[in-house]
């Protein structure tokens, strides 16, 4: 049955989700606040600044008439970066009790908000009507919009604390090239696609300054246990993090010149300061952001996170980047893993 599904946020991700929407059938309408967007989309059906030389389907129609796109929705997937999340659920709150409607809460954002140091569910389910919060559904998983905009094969984790709800989500999106699995770890999804970008930033820092593959699967590999061990001390299942949302997205945004993370950090390591990498990159470097909340998240829970922790030296301190890998490599020696096989949680 087709469905009605609003996507807010009609920037790289949010205008491919809903052209692969549209391509599989599905009623859509694309919300953006920057009404300049609205003839190119609508008329040229391409959407440059963010995706050049892509062409969308025909029938993908964007609007800045949010009440428009949330009427009678379904299905409403927040596709804005996530420090942006709070002020669009503000204005889709009154939207949902004037049309008295129970659409699936959906998003797709991979960070935590500054200050709250939230989740994007929470954050939602801080907003949103609390009859919705147990359907909220976070889609993530290694997917660069590139890539699927031209169809690569794709495959992400669609997690909720609803069963019901995380399988229509995955129904709605299923196709040939792309692939999602329901997951129950609505912690561990999230966190996992926040916490990669900062290591991403890492990886880049690392290949702009010219150092080799065995140094990259360093970062990505320590990077991935401190993940892990903030997850835990979270309430995330370990597991998740060797899965789509774990492994799995840390090497796609580690590996990738479409990853803003990986190329804010290569120009860090090219010689770029932190503010030019920030301002030329004309959209969002969720990373930059998460690695202050990582910075915070870790002290006050007493979590050693020293690789995201030498990033965040980095960002905000102007610590060279030479000297934090120096500073790394001349901690004392200890064991690579600080469990047991048979009690990851401890
Ligand atoms: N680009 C990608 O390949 C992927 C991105 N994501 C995540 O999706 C989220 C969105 O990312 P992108 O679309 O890539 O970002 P983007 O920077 O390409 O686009 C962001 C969009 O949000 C809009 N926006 C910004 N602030 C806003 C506000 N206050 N109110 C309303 N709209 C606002 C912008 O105008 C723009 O249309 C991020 O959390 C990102 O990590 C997840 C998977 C893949
Ligand atoms: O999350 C992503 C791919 O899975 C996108 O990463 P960037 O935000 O670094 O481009």
């Amino acid at each position: 049955m087709v469905k009605k599904i609003a996507v807010l946020g009609a920037g790289s991700w949010g205008s491919v989700l809903a052209n692969l929407l549209v391509e599989n059938g599905q009623q859509v309408a694309l919300w953006t606040h920057d009404p300049k967007q609205i003839p190119e989309i609508n008329t040229q059906h391409t959407n440059q600044h963010y995706l050049p030389n892509f062409q969308f389907h025909p029938e993908l129609r964007a609007t800045v008439d949010l009440n428009a796109a949330v009427a009678d929705a379904d299905v409403i997937l927040f596709v804005v970066p996530t420090n942006a999340v709070r002020s669009v659920a503000e204005q889709v709150r009154p939207l949902l009790a004037a049309n008295g409607t129970q659409p699936i809460i959906a998003h797709a954002a991979k960070g935590l908000e500054r200050g709250s140091k939230a989740r994007v569910s929470q954050v939602l389910a801080d907003v949103l009507p609390a009859s919705l919060h147990s359907g909220i559904v976070v889609i993530s998983g290694p997917s660069h919009a590139e890539d699927v905009a031209t169809k690569d094969i794709t495959t992400l984790a669609a997690a909720s604390e609803s069963l019901a709800a995380a399988t229509a989500i995955q129904k709605l999106f299923m196709n040939p090239y792309f692939r999602l699995y329901t997951n129950s770890d609505v912690i561990g999804v999230e966190l996992g696609a926040a916490l990669k970008n900062v290591i991403a930033i890492g990886a880049g820092a690392l290949h702009g300054l010219g150092y080799g593959d065995n140094t990259k699967a360093a970062l990505m590999t320590r990077g991935l246990a401190e993940m892990t061990r903030l997850g835990v001390k979270l309430g995330a299942d370990p597991m998740t993090f060797i899965g789509l949302s774990g492994v799995g997205d840390l090497i796609v945004t580690c590996t990738s010149v479409h990853s803003r993370n990986w190329r804010a950090g290569n120009g860090l390591g090219q010689g770029q300061t932190v503010q030019a990498v920030l301002a030329n990159m004309g959209m969002v470097v969720e990373g930059y952001s998460t690695a202050k909340v990582v910075h915070e998240l870790a002290a006050e829970l007493g979590v050693e996170m020293p690789i995201s922790e030498a990033i965040y030296q980095v960002l905000y301190q102007d610590a060279p980047i030479r000297e934090v890998i120096t500073n790394l490599m001349q901690r004392a020696g200890k064991p690579e893993f600080d469990f047991q096989v048979t009690g990851l949680q401890k």
